[in-house]
């Protein structure tokens, strides 16, 4: 069987299981519940800290997982990402009292930073060249500046609202933008089940991403038509009764679709329709 390490808690655990739910997993109806076996997918679920998962893939003793890619790196555990899943995104940032660093990195020289990612953050700061102290936390490091215990944070950034409201700017750029991937020991053989949960996945992301556009199209405005929907491999153009039209069928991103409806309406197209796309595989 296939061993799955699953977010058992934190930002990433919910969309997790809903995405292996969507992809046909059987998933846990009670948060408690720590191993979950899905027998007939030949796959068997553990439900981790995320900030544990790469070490416990890296290790192999599970064969893969899905964690943040900022956990991932700050474990420094031998696992490699091999598939972007397209939540929990956030940026790892600097951030300091206004005056503290605003010259960015370089001024970090000789500072406390508090972080609860020290591997991440030692790693950036040897990489920059600078020497500071850094201080590990476990968390609400925001709080630490104020508290004497650093000049300096390191820490998660999505909507910025904790930042702004312990009265803290952002220092430099970002260290890393980060969302959720699905991680594997690097040089792991080829386990069971391994291929199949990586393409159902991929579905998923297809599915969510894209939707299925159909129009009616004059044969003479064809070839402008499909090329503002090449689709995949190419659109499907069928035959209608009345011979001066066609059908078109092609998968658009779904972020698209209404600028493509104006764009074919303005070559002659119509009854454009829009659908979702409940599974895929491509
Ligand atoms: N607003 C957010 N706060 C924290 N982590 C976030 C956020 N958005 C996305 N993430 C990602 O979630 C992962 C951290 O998850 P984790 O469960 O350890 O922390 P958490 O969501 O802060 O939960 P908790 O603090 O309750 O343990 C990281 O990969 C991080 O980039
Ligand atoms: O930019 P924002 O949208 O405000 O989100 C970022 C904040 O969320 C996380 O904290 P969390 O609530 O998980 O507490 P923690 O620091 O104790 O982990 C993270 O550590 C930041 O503090
Ligand atoms: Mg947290």
């Amino acid at each position: 069987m296939l061993r799955v390490a699953v977010p058992n808690k934190g930002s990433l655990s919910e969309p997790a299981a809903a995405m292996l739910r969507e992809a046909g997993y059987r998933q846990r109806g009670d948060g408690r519940e720590l191993v979950l076996q899905d027998p007939d997918n030949g796959v068997e679920f553990f439900f981790l800290r995320p900030r544990d998962i790469a070490v416990y893939v890296g290790s192999g003793r599970l064969d893969v997982g899905i964690t943040g890619r900022d956990l991932l790196l700050d474990s420094g555990a031998p696992a490699e990402e091999v598939l972007e899943l397209g939540f929990g995104g956030s940026t790892f940032r600097f951030a300091a009292l206004p005056g503290t660093a605003d010259a960015g990195v370089s001024a970090l020289g000789g500072l406390r930073v508090a972080t609860s990612f020290p591997g991440l953050v030692a790693k950036h700061l040897a990489e920059a060249g600078v020497s500071a102290e850094v201080i590990r936390l476990d968390g609400a490091v925001e709080t630490s500046i104020q508290l004497g215990v650093a000049d300096v944070i390191a820490d998660v950034v999505e909507t910025g609202t904790t930042l702004r409201q312990a009265g803290l700017v952002v220092v430099g750029d970002p260290i890393l933008r980060s969302e959720a991937v699905l991680v594997r020991r690097i040089g792991a053989g080829a386990e069971a089940g391994y291929e199949q949960l990586v393409r159902r996945l991929q579905g998923v992301l297809v599915a969510r991403r894209y939707v299925l556009m159909d129009y009616d199209c004059p044969v003479e405005a064809v070839e402008a038509a499909v090329a503002i929907t090449p689709g995949f491999e190419s659109p499907t153009v069928s035959p209608l009764r009345d011979k001066a039209w066609v059908a078109v069928r092609a998968m658009v991103p779904k972020r698209d679709a209404q600028r493509l409806m104006d764009d074919l309406w303005e070559v002659g197209a119509r009854a454009i329709l829009v659908t979702d796309i409940h599974a895929c595989r491509l």
